[in-house]
């Protein structure tokens, strides 16, 4: 699918009304997909494809594009896909799960208490168990947010990043060295691999959609990218072992929601949790593959690509005796950039589902309604 060169680096304003518009699409294709019955709908079963980025790594473009062509399939079909072969060292991610246990069960609660994301008008910092709620379910995680700054980018960045809301002060709030010892070093070089391979990805997903290789590259000189460490607690209660038809029977630790932006990357522990929507509506199991990342397409890809390409729908449920943790980064485009579908994803005779947004308010209109109430704790708008 050839796709012309959008306008993204033009900072139009977004207005009112193209916001609610976004707001209640997604909240709509959400409820969508959640009320969908399985008779009608496609057949089961639903695949995870397992991808083996290595050949993505070569210099052959043929090579880089049989990956792409894998990728694409995936995106048409699940959303979801497993990577393996993809150059992040296995003890950068055995230690960055361990900082995540460190984080959760050693520092002491006061220090937390210290960092707590009503204290961020960014949705950073750490959120107590049962603080934010998606679709009315309390959650039982605990979690702890923090952003993209410089020094955790190995190209440095172009001095260029914007936060959500257009600021640019540092948002990002840390446990002291003194508290968590190396736990800062154990981050940034997470978080520094992840985000280059993320950018790596990227080039896919535009040789995807037939775009030029580096179509996205300048939208990510100062990207956004936000990471959680994640921590589930075992069921209080016994939980069915599998997906249950009644959600009542569940104990939730991550609402139903699709992701923001461009795509996920999951590493999570060895417990099992992460349960997918299916199109025929039934919840299925995404088990940890070790040594794997699960890469998920998220909203603005959904939106580039006019739903082409599926942000599918997505929960937790620790339904085992373990303890989950898991790391997820969540892949924007610099904040400032305009999210506008690709001319060439949209069929002849038909029209743009979705209308303009900008990355970071989007992002933060949607972080705003993860409350209980639904009505936003951060009480910021955007100033770009
Ligand atoms: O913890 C997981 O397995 C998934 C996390 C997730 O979906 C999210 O934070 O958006
Ligand atoms: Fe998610």
């Amino acid at each position: 699918m050839a796709a012309a060169v959008a306008s993204h680096q033009i900072a139009q304003p977004t207005d009112e009304t193209t916001l609610n518009e976004a707001r209640s699409g997604a909240h709509a294709y959400l409820q969508s997909r959640l009320a969908s019955k399985p008779a009608a709908l496609k057949q089961e079963p639903f695949e995870i494809p397992i991808i083996d980025i290595s050949p993505s790594f070569s210099t052959c473009l043929s090579d880089r594009k049989g990956v792409a062509a894998e990728i694409r399939s995936a995106c048409l079909t699940s959303g979801f896909f497993y990577i393996t072969n993809h150059g992040v060292p296995l003890p950068t991610c055995s230690a960055i799960l361990r900082e995540a246990q460190r984080f959760f069960k050693t520092l002491p609660r006061e220090k937390k208490e210290a960092m707590h994301l009503r204290n961020s008008k960014l949705g950073y910092g750490w959120e107590p168990s049962e603080y934010t709620s998606i679709a009315g379910d309390v959650e039982t995680k605990e979690g702890f947010n923090f952003g993209y700054e410089e020094g955790l980018d190995k190209t440095g960045g172009d001095g260029l990043y914007k936060n959500l809301d257009g600021t640019t002060y540092k948002g990002n709030m840390w446990p002291e060295e003194s508290d968590l010892p190396g736990f800062y070093a154990v981050v940034r070089e997470y978080y520094s691999e992840v985000l280059q391979l993320a950018r790596h990805l990227f080039r896919l997903f535009a040789l995807s959609l037939s775009l030029p290789e580096t179509h996205f590259d300048p939208m990510t000189t100062h990207p956004g990218g936000i990471a959680r460490l994640l921590y589930y607690p075992p069921a209080k209660r016994p939980v069915p072992s599998s997906p249950h038809p009644s959600a009542a029977a569940e104990e939730i630790g991550l609402g139903a929601h699709s992701d923001y932006e461009c795509f996920t990357l999951l590493l999570c522990s060895s417990s099992p949790g992460l349960e997918i929507l299916s199109p025929t509506g039934t919840w299925t199991a995404a088990p940890p593959i070790p040594g794997s990342f699960i890469v998920n397409v998220a909203d603005f890809l959904m939106r580039w690509t006019n739903g082409v390409y599926k942000s599918t729908v997505h929960r937790v449920v620790n339904r085992s005796k373990e303890e989950r943790y898991s790391v997820p980064f969540f892949f924007s485009v610099n904040y400032d950039v305009v999210i506008e579908t690709l001319p060439g994803c949209v069929e002849e005779g038909g029209r743009a589902m979705y209308p303009p947004i900008r990355a970071g308010e989007y992002i933060l209109e949607r972080l705003n309604t993860t409350t209980k109430d639904g009505k936003g704790y951060y009480g910021n708008e955007a100033v770009f």
